[in-house]
Parts: C-alpha cells; sequence; structure tokens
C-alpha cells in the first residue's frame, strides 16, 4: 500500500550513477490522471465499473479514499483492477487530499452530490495550491462551501445530494483541474455545466481533452468545439471497463536516462492510440537528440548520444519541466523553457526549486517569470532538496546518472505517483531490468 501519511520521515538517497548506456524494458502502473478521473466517473455512474490496471500511488489511493468516504463501494486489493459500485453519496466525512491537485480539484463537485458535510484537507503545502477560483466557480452553481478566505483548503463543502449546474465563468490559468473538476461529476448536475474560461490561457490542454474524452466514453453529452468553452449535459453515467494507460509522465525520466547515457528505454504496454500527449513528447525527445519508435513491444526511446538544449514552450505538457530541466543541464547547448508560470503552484514552486537546486549542482540557471533559461555548466554533485515533489525527485535522479554524488534529501516523495521509482531506477541503472 502507498504511503498515505503527510509525516512519514525522509528517505535521503544517492542516485546511482550510470556506468554504462542503459538498456532497458520498463513496465510502469496506470496513468496518473486516467485513474483518477476513472475513479470519479464511475464513483458517480449509475452502474458498476472495473478499472483494469490503475495506478496505485499515493494520489490515486487518496482519490479513492475520499470517494469512499462519501460512500462509493471500492474494492482496491488487486493491483490488476479496481471494483468501483456506487452508491449513494453521502456526509458527513472527511476527504484526505494529501497534496493531489487531483483530489483536491475533482473531489468537490463530488461532494456538492453528496448529502451532508464533506470537509477537504491535506498535506501543509496542499494548503497553498491555488483553489479559490474553483470554489468560486462551485458556488455560482449552487454549491454552499465554507473555505478559507483565499478560497482554500481546509474546506466544507456541504452537500444537499444535489448541484443546480448551470453557467460559470472562471479563470482557469492556474490550473487545468480547476474545469476537469467542473465537469467530471457535471452529468449528475441538474442542468448539466456551461463553463467558460475567462482570463490567460488554460495550461494543460491534452489534461482537458483527457477529460472529454472519458466523460463521452462514459456516456456524457460534451461539446468542446469552442475555444475556452466545455458544455456537459445533464445525465446518466454508465459503468464501464476502464483500460488504464501506463503513465506518460511517470515514463519521462526513464526515456531522459536513454538520452542522458545514449542508451534504449522502452516502456511495455504502450497503447497504439493514446489519451496523453506522445506526440508532443516524441517531438521534444527529438529535438533534444533522442529518437522514439512504437513498435509492437511498446514505446522505445534511443539515445544517440548527444543531449541537445531545448527552446520550447511547456504549457501543455507542464510535468514535463523538472525532467527537461535536468537533460537540459547536461545538453551541448542553452535551452529555453517557456509557458510554464503556473507550476509555480504545482506540488512546490517548481520554477524556484529547479533553478536553486539545478544552481546548487554548479548550472547556471536563470529563474524567469514563466520559465527557466539554463546554460549547461560541469557539474558536480551535492545534496538535491526534493520539497516533497515527486518530480523534483525525478530530475535529481536523471543528473545523477551522469554526475556522482547527486544526494536527493528525500525519494519517498516519489510514492506520490510512483512508489517503485527508487527500485525500478536502481534495476534500470545496475541492468536487471
Ligand atoms: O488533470 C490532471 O490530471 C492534471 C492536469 C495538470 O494540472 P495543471 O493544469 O494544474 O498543470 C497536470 O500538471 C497534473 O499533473 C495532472
Ligand atoms: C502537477 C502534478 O500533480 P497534481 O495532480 O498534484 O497537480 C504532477 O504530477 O506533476
Amino acid at each position: 500500500m502507498a504511503n498515505l501519511t503527510a509525516t512519514r520521515p525522509p528517505q535521503p538517497w544517492t542516485a546511482p550513477t550510470a556506468t554504462d548506456p542503459v538498456s532497458s524494458t520498463v513496465r510502469l502502473p496506470g496513468s496518473k490522471s486516467m485513474t483518477a478521473r476513472a475513479l470519479v466517473l464511475s464513483a458517480v455512474a449509475a452502474g458498476p465499473s472495473t478499472l483494469y490496471r490503475p495506478l496505485r500511488a499515493r494520489d490515486t489511493e487518496l482519490m479513492a479514499g475520499g470517494l469512499r468516504a462519501m460512500g462509493a463501494h471500492m474494492s482496491t486489493v488487486d493491483d490488476e483492477r479496481w471494483l468501483v459500485r456506487p452508491r449513494p453519496l453521502q456526509g458527513p466525512a472527511h476527504v484526505d487530499v494529501g497534496l493531489a491537485g487531483t483530489v483536491m480539484r475533482f473531489a468537490p463537485s463530488v461532494a456538492g452530490l453528496a448529502e451532508g458535510p464533506v470537509t477537504f484537507d491535506g498535506d501543509p503545502h496542499a494548503r497553498t495550491r491555488p483553489l479559490g477560483p474553483l470554489v468560486g466557480a462551485l458556488r455560482s452553481i449552487g454549491v454552499r462551501i465554507d473555505a478559507s478566505p483565499e478560497g482554500g483548503l481546509p474546506l466544507t463543502v456541504h452537500g444537499t445530494g444535489s448541484v443546480t449546474g448551470g453557467e460559470v465563468v472562471i479563470d482557469a490559468s492556474a490550473s487545468s483541474q480547476f474545469v476537469s473538476g467542473l465537469l467530471l461529476a457535471a452529468p449528475r448536475f441538474d442542468r448539466g455545466v456551461v463553463v467558460r474560461h475567462q482570463g490567460p490561457p488554460v495550461p494543460s490542454a491534452p489534461h482537458l481533452r483527457m477529460t472529454v474524452q472519458m466523460l463521452r466514453a462514459a456516456g456524457a453529452g460534451v461539446d468542446d468545439t469552442t475555444p475556452d468553452v466545455w458544455v456537459v449535459e445533464p445525465g446518466r453515467l454508465s459503468g464501464r471497463g476502464w483500460e488504464i494507460e501506463p503513465d506518460l509522465s511517470g515514463a519521462a525520466p526513464f526515456f531522459a536516462a536513454a538520452l542522458i547515457t545514449g542508451g534504449t528505454v522502452t516502456l511495455l504496454g504502450w497503447p497504439r492510440s493514446s489519451a496523453q500527449p506522445v506526440d508532443r513528447l516524441r517531438a521534444l525527445l527529438h529535438q533534444m537528440g533522442g529518437e522514439v519508435t512504437l513498435g509492437t513491444d511498446g514505446l522505445t526511446v534511443r539515445g544517440t548520444g548527444v543531449v541537445h538544449g531545448l527552446a520550447a514552450d511547456l504549457s501543455d505538457v507542464s510535468e514535463l519541466t523538472p525532467v527537461l530541466a535536468a537533460l537540459a543541464a547536461v545538453a551541448d547547448s542553452p535551452s529555453r523553457l517557456t509557458g510554464v508560470a503556473h507550476i509555480r503552484g504545482h506540488e512546490t514552486d517548481r520554477l524556484a526549486a529547479l533553478g536553486r537546486e539545478l544552481t546548487g549542482l554548479g548550472a547556471d540557471v536563470v529563474e524567469t517569470p514563466d520559465g527557466l533559461e539554463i546554460r549547461p555548466r560541469p557539474l558536480h554533485g551535492g545534496v538535491f532538496e526534493t520539497y516533497n515533489d515527486h518530480r523534483m525527485a525525478h530530475a535529481a535522479a536523471v543528473i545523477g546518472l551522469a554526475v556522482p554524488g547527486v544526494n536527493l534529501s528525500d525519494v519517498a516523495c516519489t510514492s506520490k505517483t510512483l512508489p517503485e521509482f527508487p527500485a525500478l531506477w536502481s534495476a534500470m541503472v545496475t541492468g536487471t531490468s
């Protein structure tokens, strides 16, 4: 079982250094984003559902736990299939969101459908993550919420068993999850929902497409033809089987290992057609000197022995920023990563954290308002603070392949999305995977 406690002791870890090009075939667990969506859609559906090969990690166990607290029946003992039987949603209940954006943004609208109060809180840093626009939007469609003055955690949703729904205007520039959180339970709202975004661009477009695609797969009527407007019709959602794809963002550090060591990594079980932005990842890795191919055995990344710098707007794939920044720090030319101001509101302020920690290893990094400029210089070992952020740990592990003595302050934070990370990583480096 993944570690669900916020106060687990830190687990320092020295990243293994690769003496040879890696040559590895990895089977990774399911996508965090697909698992979270499948759990929510299953909890508000009219019949039972099964998730095949879901992600078992802190974020998804917390999501299952939160929905279970509200009354949904969740059987998550079998790693290969989780069974969800919807039941009447009710409070009083408490949802621990941990540090999971998906839980803190997707579960409140489900709580609006529950009868009774549902309280939400999480790790200390979760209280600083943006939530106010979603709270305001839910209030405007009839959900009563007590929240901190900024509209963040801790909060209480006073569910009445139904949500009016209808037109809502929101500034979702801080997180696409605000929009997904409004859409996923909306078929159960009396009037469905019409979400209009007003403000700077919404990041993470592929995650919004995933939300729309999975809603439709569950039988919802969704119109997303007008930019920045999403319409979900009221109606019944059917229970179904959800095939969860391997997590592409979780695979990114393993693919980066192929680039940085000039080796080869194959991710098994990759589907022919995916809800995740594989073409974008392929293009980014190609720009940095890698080759990505989709074969019958899976998705393979081959390093060519060089890592090039990268100039890219990462707004649609911002989860990849830490790993790409790590590659940029060892590249043969400077990099400019832009379009990711909002990742200051992720598990930590990722721009500040990457700036500080890469500089600590000797890189020349300038933090800009919406990204990073990275000029490679010879790096050295040192302590790398991970700030409870799984993707900071991934970044440090990637650099550690090429630089001896990269000491992570804590590697257990990888349990947020991939508890097996240290073991899988070490197996890849020692050639036992
Ligand atoms: O909906 C989702 O599953 C996610 C959306 C994105 O959030 P932001 O739009 O806040 O970046 C992404 O970064 C996060 O890891 C997962
Ligand atoms: C930003 C991330 O997570 P969350 O869902 O907590 O926002 C992430 O996994 O990179």
